[in-house]
């Protein structure tokens, strides 16, 4: 048995690809992932998230490339890996006509674990579920549903847990109360990788995220790198009364645009709204002041991921168009 582990690389995916037929699914992709940390692999529909999961919990195992898990190689050592990995699947993957603890039981067994009554009733209080032991599963709601899949997936008590579209399809109010549990689980001591269309989820819940599109890691930085990089916040001034014609115009090397009749706005770069001396939006407001205007209230926004995503997306593209370009040219 093979063992390469570097302590703060829990997970070490080398130059995956991963082809059906003449699509690549998942193009050299190579990561790291560091125990504790909730990483958000972010991407479009048909990214390649599902096939790249697949490749590393064994569902996949013809692919170029390595994956080991805690040093051990998914392929060469799965029975080990298995034990190290866990999945919650997109879809629910529970047979219907057993009760809470049916599932849970049955899936320790699948581990030689059969019944562990104790870790059953563990995994229900800490997710809500303890007055549904005995409960046929079709009677769940979605979003019990969707706690009962994450226990299922830890009856065997993985340290690296795969979450593939936590919270596809679910209103905001349960979406929020998963985020919760999620975590709940980090802090104790789950390293966890979710896959997701929301920008938002990875906002929220993410130490680091991964841009995955047609296949290929975009970029892999920090979340709050991310935000500091690309984020951008917009800034509104309301005026009691309308802006006076010719200020917008002396509020020389700011970026003002006058929205409304007594509004003006200004989109401000994350660096530049925390760099030393006086931000835009102070000089902003003290221009307001000296003029003698009266506010009447100030509204702030801060952009999302999505626009950062928008943005590194375009922008490989246009590397891609370019090398196409490229290609073209020498051939
Ligand atoms: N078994 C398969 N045979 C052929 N093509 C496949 C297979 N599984 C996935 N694909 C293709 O591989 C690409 C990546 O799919 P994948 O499911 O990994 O994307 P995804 O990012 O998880 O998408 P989604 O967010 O919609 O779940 C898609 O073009 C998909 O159609």
């Amino acid at each position: 048995m093979s063992r390469r582990f570097e302590a703060d690389s829990l997970l070490s995916i080398r130059h995956v690809t991963k082809r059906y037929g003449d699509l690549v699914a998942v193009d050299d992709v190579s990561l790291d992932i560091v125990p504790g940390e909730i990483f958000a692999l972010l991407g479009p529909n048909g990214a390649g998230k599902t096939t790249l999961i697949g490749c590393i919990t064994g569902m996949i195992t013809r692919f170029e490339g390595s994956v080991s898990v805690a040093g051990y190689d998914v392929r060469d050592d799965y029975r080990v890996t298995r034990r190290l990995v866990g999945l919650v699947p997109q879809e629910l993957n529970y047979d219907a006509f057993f009760n809470v603890r049916e599932v849970l039981e049955f899936q320790g067994g699948y581990f030689g674990n059969y019944p562990n009554k104790e870790r059953v009733d563990e995994l229900l209080e800490q997710f809500s579920l303890a007055d549904k032991v005995d409960q046929n599963t079709r009677w769940l709601s979605g979003g019990m549903k969707r706690r009962l899949m994450i226990c299922k997936a830890l009856m065997h008590d993985p340290v690296l847990l795969f979450l593939d579209e936590p919270t596809a399809g679910v209103d905001v109010e349960l979406r929020e109360e998963l985020w919760d549990y999620v975590r709940d689980l980090r802090d104790r001591g789950t390293t966890i990788v979710l896959t997701t269309h929301y920008i938002e989820e990875a906002e929220e819940l993410a130490d680091r995220v991964g841009i995955i599109n047609h296949g290929r890691l975009v970029r892999v930085a920090p979340r709050d790198e991310l935000m500091a990089e690309f984020g951008t916040r917009k800034v509104e001034v309301y005026l009691t009364d309308d802006v006076p014609s010719g200020f917008v115009a002396s509020l020389d090397g700011l970026d003002v645009e006058q929205s409304d009749a007594n509004c003006l706005s200004m989109i401000v770069e994350e660096r530049e709204v925390h760099r030393e001396g006086a931000s835009p939006v102070e000089e902003l407001l003290r221009a307001v002041l000296d003029a003698g205007l009266a506010i009447d209230y100030v509204e702030g926004g801060r952009t999302s991921l999505e626009q950062i995503f928008r943005e590194l997306v375009n922008a490989d593209k246009a590397n891609g168009a370019n090398a196409k370009g490229a290609d073209k040219e020498g051939a």
